[in-house]
């Protein structure tokens, strides 16, 4: 996840590839809470691994379900195995259940219903999320619950039911606050169905019917066929029982899916055509997790980018769409629709706007005013920065893309900590101008697809030229490894630390026990072009199975890189793998010739230095404190005579490019120098300060 300020999207070119969806939030905690009622073992796959889901399986295992493994492993299934429609007659917990609303009201109703000692709890936040309407309902029946804090809302205290009283008449719900409490009395009303129908009724118009559909689809995996008398009566058969299905996958969000799609709409496969996904030659993107069956009603968002122009394909759980040729979904054809039926989705239909031909319209969207921000006036600000001409009215909004490319702008996309508003922003990275585009607070998108950006960026390629590059060249010890560290972690930037390809080249050459001169040139060079070589997230360095991390810091270590990289044989060997680092969405390079030979072009290059004592003084320091015993002046002639050799030698010799800053960091304190590069980058930077 991307936890930065800001984060700036190079201009993209083409996407092609397959990407796998996070698993939806409200199938995963309904699925986990039907297995926890179930008889038998439920094998889930691909279910989500999220705060809410983690607090449910939690609570799972507190209420004496089985649960292997214990938490959600990546690619591998969860085994939940039920209580069977009973709980034993002495069940008592207290259940923290955190923000989760989809684990709160379920619980709370089943447990109500099945009977106990429970106090359902959670965060500060949750007790302000009303629960009354569902409490007010499961009463009715001789549920007992009572209220620990505020009348409404949790935490609450819940007993032994008396369903003596309980005759036929039906049970009513409000259904115009939240439809997550007549959900949570479908999927609990099933444990008291034995001999008889029971009966909700809605009271007020039901919202968000997409959802009781899924719940409703569930429930019917789960052995309980419940009869949808128009939205307005619900009827749980006599009879009905839990039964696992044995097997079941989570779906994949289909508003997540729905960034991807857009991106097969406006996004150019890729230009080899050799890489074409079939025998058409046609370049796409493939979905997995979602698609033809799914019970989502965001799934619906296919045909409005259809209408659009997407070429999309589709089967049981997979989608595989791309751009319409020429004059034929390409650009999009402007549309005018009702989005009532995706509202999440809807907004990415006001992005892939900026690529179609006219004006396009989207009504009955009243309800994008009340979510995360006042989502109309967001999307109509954010969509104008770009150059569009947008109208917006209480319930509708009017978009016309920019009228040339001339006409786009650079634009800082301000995301009103709404995780839509950054995925759907990310787009217009396709604009016809070739302009980056800045998300900020990239972390935003948390709520519902943390990897999302690294998902877009494993599908998107672009120029090598669009792909921005900071170099940061200097002496031993002047600090660029430190900055070149803090840059790239502010600016989410990768990172290549090139000393250390040399210094790895050293290391393994002494270990052959080769003399570190040209008479071994080529062999050393050989060496360096095979190497298994790998840096992981925490900047360790690994050669094959060995952290080489701290082997390679040591002086001596440090003067045999020095002798290695004046061998212009391993110079060529390494430049591949320099190169390579250059991906999305930007990188930092700290080293000696990364301005003036391994990326010349880069739009910032720094030259950093500090005198030879301080330089000295800091390398002892930073020695010292990783136990390594240092003597200062044995280390300022090393860095010394490592500085003449660098310079001197005559394969890409230290020195500062043409074009580079220079920046002396003897009397500047860390955050200073790194406040200073930031700085120089934000000044070639199309739009100001975030
Ligand atoms: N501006 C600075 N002021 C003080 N110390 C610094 C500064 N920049 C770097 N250092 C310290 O100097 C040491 C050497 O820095 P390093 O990044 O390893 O240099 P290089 O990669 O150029 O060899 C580190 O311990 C670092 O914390
Ligand atoms: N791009 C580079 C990086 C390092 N080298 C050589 C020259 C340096 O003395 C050694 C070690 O580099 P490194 O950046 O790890 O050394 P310092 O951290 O600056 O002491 O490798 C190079 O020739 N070209």
């Amino acid at each position: 996840m991307f936890t930065t300020e800001f984060l700036d999207l190079p201009a993209l070119d083409t996407a092609h590839g397959t990407v796998s969806l996070p698993g939806s939030k409200s199938i995963s905690n309904r699925v986990l809470l039907l297995a926890a009622l179930s008889q038998g073992t439920t094998v889930i796959h691909d279910l989500l691994d999220s705060d809410d889901t983690r607090v449910m399986l939690a609570a799972l295992r507190q209420l004496g379900c089985r649960i292997a493994p214990d938490a959600v492993v990546p690619g591998q299934a969860i085994e939940v195995t039920g209580i069977g429609g009973q709980l034993p007659a002495d069940a008592a917990a207290t259940l923290f259940l955190g923000n989760a609303g989809t684990a709160m009201r379920p619980l709370t109703a089943a447990l109500a219903v099945l009977g106990g000692s429970f106090e359902m709890t959670g965060v500060p936040r949750m007790y302000e999320r009303p629960i009354g309407d569902l409490v007010d309902a499961l009463r009715q029946l001789g549920c007992r619950i009572a209220y620990l804090g505020n009348e409404g809302f949790p935490p609450l205290k819940i007993g032994r039911p008396d369903f003596s009283r309980f005759g036929q008449a039906p049970i009513q719900v409000r259904g115009d606050v939240s439809s997550q409490f007549l959900t949570s009395l479908l999927m609990a009303l099933p444990l008291q169905a034995g001999s008889r129908d029971i009966v909700i009724e809605v009271v007020g118009e039901l919202i968000s019917r997409p959802y009781i559909h899924i719940t409703l689809e569930l429930l019917a995996r789960f052995g309980i066929a419940v009869k949808n008398e128009n939205w307005q009566r619900f009827v749980i058969p006599a009879g009905s029982r839990y039964r696992s299905p044995g097997e079941i996958h989570v779906e994949a969000d289909a508003s997540s899916a729905s960034y991807f799609i857009a991106l097969g709409a406006i996004a150019t496969g890729m230009a080899d055509t050799a890489d074409a996904d079939n025998a058409t030659g046609r370049k796409s993107i493939r979905i997995l997790g979602v698609g033809r069956d799914s019970i989502q009603g965001d799934i619906r968002f296919v045909e409005a980018a259809r209408a659009m122009g997407a070429q999309v394909e589709s089967g049981p759980n997979w989608l595989q769409v791309a751009r319409g040729e020429p004059g034929q979904g390409w650009p999009l054809k402007a549309i005018d629709l009702d989005c009532n039926h995706i509202p999440d989705a809807a907004m990415t239909l006001a992005v892939m706007a900026l690529y179609a031909d006219g004006t396009t319209t989207l009504r009955n969207i009243a309800s994008w005013r009340v979510k995360e921000t006042d989502r109309i006036a967001a999307m109509a600000i954010e969509l104008r920065k770009l150059g569009a001409t947008v109208e917006e009215g209480p319930d509708y909004i009017r978009i016309t893309p920019p009228a040339s490319r001339a006409d786009w702008k650079a634009a800082s996309i301000h995301t009103y900590d709404d995780h839509r508003v950054a995925m759907c922003f990310s787009l217009a990275a396709f604009n016809p101008a070739k302009l980056p585009v800045r998300i900020e607070d990239p972390k935003c998108v948390a709520k519902t697809f943390p990897d999302y950006f690294e998902a877009l960026f494993s599908v998107c390629q672009t120029e090598r030229e669009r792909i921005p590059v900071i170099c940061i060249d200097g002496p031993t010890a002047s600090g660029k490894g430190t900055i070149a560290a803090e840059v790239a972690r502010a600016l989410g930037y990768q990172l290549l630390d090139s000393g250390a390809l040399y210094r790895i080249t050293g290391l393994a050459a002494s270990r052959a026990g080769l003399a570190l001169d040209e008479s071994n040139e080529e062999t050393i060079a050989e060496m360096a072009l095979d190497m298994p070589v790998r840096f992981d997230a925490q900047q360790r360095v690994w050669l094959g199975d060995e952290d080489i991390s701290l082997a390679i810091r040591s002086e001596q270590a440090g003067m045999n890189a020095s002798r290695v990289s004046a061998l212009p044989a391993v110079r060529s060997a390494l430049v591949d793998l320099q190169l390579a680092f250059q991906t999305l969405p930007g990188l930092v390079a700290d080293g000696r010739d990364m301005g003036t030979v391994i990326f010349p072009h880069a739009p910032l290059k720094v030259y950093l230095s500090a005198s030879a004592q301080c330089r000295a003084e800091r390398r002892y320091k930073q020695l010292i404190s990783k136990g390594i015993s240092a003597n200062i002046s044995t280390l300022l002639a090393d860095l010394e005579a490592r500085d003449a050799r660098d310079m001197q030698r005559a394969t890409a010799p230290l020195k500062p490019a043409e074009d580079a800053l220079l920046l002396d960091s003897s009397e500047l304190t860390i955050e200073q120098v790194v406040a200073q590069v930031l700085s120089w980058w934000q000044e070639r930077q199309p739009f100001g300060r975030a």
